[in-house]
């Protein structure tokens, strides 16, 4: 696999890694300009803490590959507890930091490579997989971040990759070399580049013969030449460059969601050793189902660490506008954490319910990680609908901490806002600020379209609920087949 030229040993701790991350010296192009020194701008120093708390808080687990004690975002599941451990490490991840951890859908595409490969290999006696493993074993050893870029900018969304009418609007192969390949086009919604090494890059939808240049799966270094990567806007960004008063950034140490980018890919080489699909077309709709049943099995446990947070602020505000005993809170809070259960239970469920492949590779239950995705969707909006409704208006019309800190309206602000002895007025601010943040329209879109729109979900019940078989319980209940005789 192609190494990463600046990276000279094994990264052990988080300043390590932030240093790996300069050394990189990835570009991102955010608000009109392209920006270098990623871990030191403001825009995504957040992006980066968050994921480098993966490395001050470590899930170690032993690589089935080398034995070697590794960081668990790149082990490849070996059992039910493997898959168990995965969300509650998200879980706790994300009550730390109450931003995405970046890291599951890299780890997530691994897992999902690492099985489709397996079946490649199966069919047409490639060497896939071996050449997987080898990328697998040195981001294993230097403790490296992947992130994985699956969703592609798509176009016209009632046309398949092939049939656009830019050929470029899904990543494809344009052109082949001895040495490798050569990729156009873009993916979207990229997160976690400001933090990442390495990238996964694999087909968005199943495929047919004539699409088989879109069936390709391959990774590379971030900073491959060729990759122009441009940020998202997020809602409130402009205040992380007013570093003076981070308050008003709600979670100014880790940020909002995982920073996204568009990442366009202009005639991108790749060496055959980084390449784990060509052309099998047939394999494309396999990996987009280990992957999102990978992925969907998260969201349950990441979103569940978040509304913690979430209920812990509330909570806050309530007690220190002392109704945090009042009956109808209670209920509403109640509520909040009901659905933040049931959503963490189903990624527990699925975790339990998961099996064996013929890789070796574990995964979830495919019905119950769409379930516990597709709850998601709904209950993070209602969570925050509860979160909106027991902290009150001043969510919207708090002033800013600029004028909190001036020395004429400072002292109104701090009088006029004051709650119960519970709490100062700064304190309170923070935590209106934090729920601000954690519920506010990036935060909440990601619970929707992250790890696909609530129809891909149900598109998968349908196909697995055997709705025939289900009619066939029905039937025999009450003697259907005896009484028409099965006319
Ligand atoms: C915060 C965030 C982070 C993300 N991170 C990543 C990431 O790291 N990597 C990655 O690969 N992706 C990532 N995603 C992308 C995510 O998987 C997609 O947003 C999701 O799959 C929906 O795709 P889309 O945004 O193109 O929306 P669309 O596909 O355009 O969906 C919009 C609506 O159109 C409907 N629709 C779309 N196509 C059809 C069709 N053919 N027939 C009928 N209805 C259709 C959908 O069901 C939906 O209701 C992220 C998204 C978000 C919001």
């Amino acid at each position: 696999m192609s190494e990463i030229s600046t990276l000279k040993k094994p990264l052990e701790t988080a300043e390590e890694y932030v240093q790996s991350l300069r050394d990189m010296k990835t570009e991102i192009w955010a608000l009109g300009e392209k920006i270098t020194g990623i871990p030191d701008h403001p825009l995504f120093v957040p992006h980066v803490n968050a994921v480098a708390k993966t490395y001050e808080m470590p899930f170690p687990v032993k690589s089935h590959l080398t034995g070697h004690t590794i960081n668990r975002f790149n082990h490849i599941h070996q059992s039910t507890d493997d898959l168990v451990a995965k969300v509650k490490m998200l879980r706790a991840l994300n009550q730390q930091t109450g931003c995405c951890i970046q890291r599951c859908a890299g780890m997530d595409a691994l897992n999902a490579t690492y099985i489709v490969t397996y079946e490649i290999d199966q069919k047409y006696g490639t060497d896939y997989h071996e050449r997987f493993k080898q990328f697998l074993v040195y981001l294993q050893d230097y403790n490296l971040v992947t992130i994985g870029g699956m969703t592609d900018v798509k176009g016209d969304r009632s046309k398949k990759a092939d049939q656009q009418r830019d050929p470029d609007l899904f990543v494809h192969v344009v052109a082949e070399r001895e040495d490798g390949i050569v990729v156009r086009g873009a993916k979207a919604h990229l997160t976690g580049v400001s933090g990442a090494h390495e990238l996964m890059v694999f087909p968005t939808e199943n495929m047919k013969e004539d699409a088989k240049d879109y069936a390709v799966v391959f990774s590379c270094p971030v900073n491959t030449p060729g990759i122009t990567y441009i940020f998202g806007r997020q809602t409130n960004d402009g205040r992380k460059l007013d570093t003076e008063h981070p308050i008003d950034q709600g979670n100014f140490k880790y940020a909002c969601v995982g920073g996204e980018c568009i990442a366009v890919f202009d005639d991108v080489f790749i060496p055959w050793k980084d390449v784990y699909m060509y052309k099998e077309y047939e394999f494309a709709g396999m990996f987009v189902e280990a992957f999102a049943t990978a992925h969907r099995q998260n969201y349950g446990a990441c979103k569940g660490g978040i509304a913690d947070v979430l209920l812990g602020a509330t909570y806050g505000i309530c007690k220190v506008n002392g109704v945090e005993r009042v009956g109808h809170v209670r209920d509403k809070m109640a509520d909040m954490i009901n659905l933040t259960e049931t959503l963490y239970a189903g990624s527990i469920a699925c975790s339990y319910e998961g099996r064996p492949t013929p890789s070796g590779a574990w995964r979830a239950d495919t019905m119950l990680a769409n379930i516990t995705k597709h709850n998601t969707t709904k209950f993070v909006y209602e969570i925050d609908r509860i979160a909106h409704d027991l902290v009150g208006g001043l969510l919207a019309t708090l002033p800013a901490e600029a004028d909190l800190r001036n020395p004429e309206i400072g002292p109104l602000i701090e009088r006029y806002l004051a709650g119960n002895e519970s709490m100062c007025t700064e304190d309170k601010i923070r935590l209106y600020r934090l729920v601000e943040t954690l519920s506010g329209g990036t935060a909440v879109v990601e619970s929707m379209h992250g790890a696909g729109s609530p129809q891909s979900q149900r598109i998968m019940m349908l196909r697995d609920a055997k709705l025939e078989e289900k009619l066939k319980l029905a039937q025999k209940l009450v003697d259907c087949e005896g009484a028409c005789g099965g006319q």
